[in-house]
């Protein structure tokens, strides 16, 4: 079935964004972080630490198989993996993740080690990787050397940042910073519409299928979340075999009215189901999907996604911002030299916000 993606909301229930905190280019405003919030932090990071990469086995005997080849088809039309920026014949990769294990993960990708099964050929780009808090930190200062980027992606992350108003504009803060006018981020996040919607649709503060559950607080028993405070709506997420941890409701409408204040305008935004039908369905795409074991071909191969996979797919937006202005024709930035071919442990860079 198809469901559409709508900005301004089944639920109907966030107004604009009443800020506290207004964006100063120049200044480092002062946001003061509870512990609470840290702690939060820190569960999600420990969380994805704790997960590292699958082998071939692991991976073919996970309950949502299907799922994660939809998320690669995703990603690799949104371009948001490796290989994905290997064939974009990028000239330089930096990767941030706050989670050690990810990073990890990420290196041992990058130098053609994670899987024995599957080794590849190098990379062609030069990489550098970060650990660091990316809605604590400001990232301006860090990459100073490195940036400006075309591109900057967020995959499955900016939801994080939505604990905080000042995490929220962080996360944003950063992005406008290190783009080129005229570059853009890609991302994919939880559709908060839909999470809503899902929540209501029940009797109890629970919901979900075999592959997933999503469970709200008795403090949001009534179901309406008020326009003041579109920051810190926490949920607690399950996906089998990949996420267990509390998340955030990011109200889309207000995402794409605070990302206008730094300059980042939204020039695309689809439910994933949408996303699917509309691009991933096409016949180029067919064979990829095919080859990633997501959609099966409809008639002898009969692997595609079950009917709880699709609706865990349908949690999911992706969604295209660009940084306003005309790029600067004259400005040839080339600067990979804290970049290497292959990345050792000591080449990972921590910044502090951590952990
Ligand atoms: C669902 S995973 C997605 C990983 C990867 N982007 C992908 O598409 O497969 C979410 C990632 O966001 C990272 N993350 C969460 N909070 C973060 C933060 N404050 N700063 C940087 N990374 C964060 C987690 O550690 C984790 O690696």
């Amino acid at each position: 079935m198809k469901r559409g993606y709508q900005e301004s909301s089944s639920s109907g229930s966030f107004g604009p964004p009443q800020s506290k905190f207004k964006y100063n280019p120049e200044g480092d405003a002062q946001f003061l972080e509870d512990d609470s919030t840290k702690m939060f932090a820190r569960k999600v990071a420990d969380h994805y630490s704790s997960r590292t990469n699958q082998t071939l086995e692991e991976r073919e005997a996970s309950p949502i198989i299907h799922l994660r080849s939809l998320i690669t088809g995703v990603k690799v039309k949104a371009s948001g993996d490796l290989i994905k920026w290997d064939k974009a014949k990028i000239g330089y990769y930096v990767g941030i993740d706050i989670a050690n294990g990810s990073i990890e993960d990420c290196r041992t990708r990058y130098n053609g080690d994670a899987d024995h099964h599957q080794r590849r050929k190098k990379f062609s780009f030069p990489a550098r990787l970060i650990c660091g808090d990316c809605f604590e930190v400001r990232l301006d200062k860090v990459l100073a050397d490195d940036a400006p980027f075309d591109v900057c992606s967020c995959q499955f992350a900016m939801h994080y940042s939505w604990s905080t108003e000042a995490r929220a504009r962080r996360a944003l803060a950063n992005v406008s910073a290190l783009l080129r006018p005229g570059g853009i981020l890609i991302g994919t996040m939880p559709d908060g519409n839909v999470i809503v919607k899902k929540l209501r649709e029940v009797d109890g503060m629970t919901f979900g299928n075999s592959v997933y559950w999503i469970r709200f607080d008795e403090e949001f028993e009534n179901k309406k979340f008020k326009s003041s405070n579109p920051f810190g709506i926490k949920y607690k997420f399950h996906l089998e075999d990949a996420v267990d941890c509390p998340e955030w409701i990011v109200p889309f409408h207000v995402f794409k009215s605070m990302a206008e204040e730094y300059d980042l305008e939204l020039i695309f935004a689809k439910n994933a189901h949408v996303f699917v039908d509309e691009y991933l369905k096409k016949p180029e795409f067919i064979e990829l999907m095919r080859r990633l074991g997501a959609l099966g071909d409809g008639k002898d191969d009969q692997s595609t996604l079950s009917p709880d996979e699709w609706d865990a797919a349908y949690l999911y937006l992706t969604f295209v911002l660009r940084k306003r202005g005309q790029p600067d024709q004259t400005q040839v930035s080339i600067r990979r030299d804290k970049g290497k071919m292959h990345l050792s442990k000591e080449d990972i860079m921590y910044i502090s916000g951590q952990v």
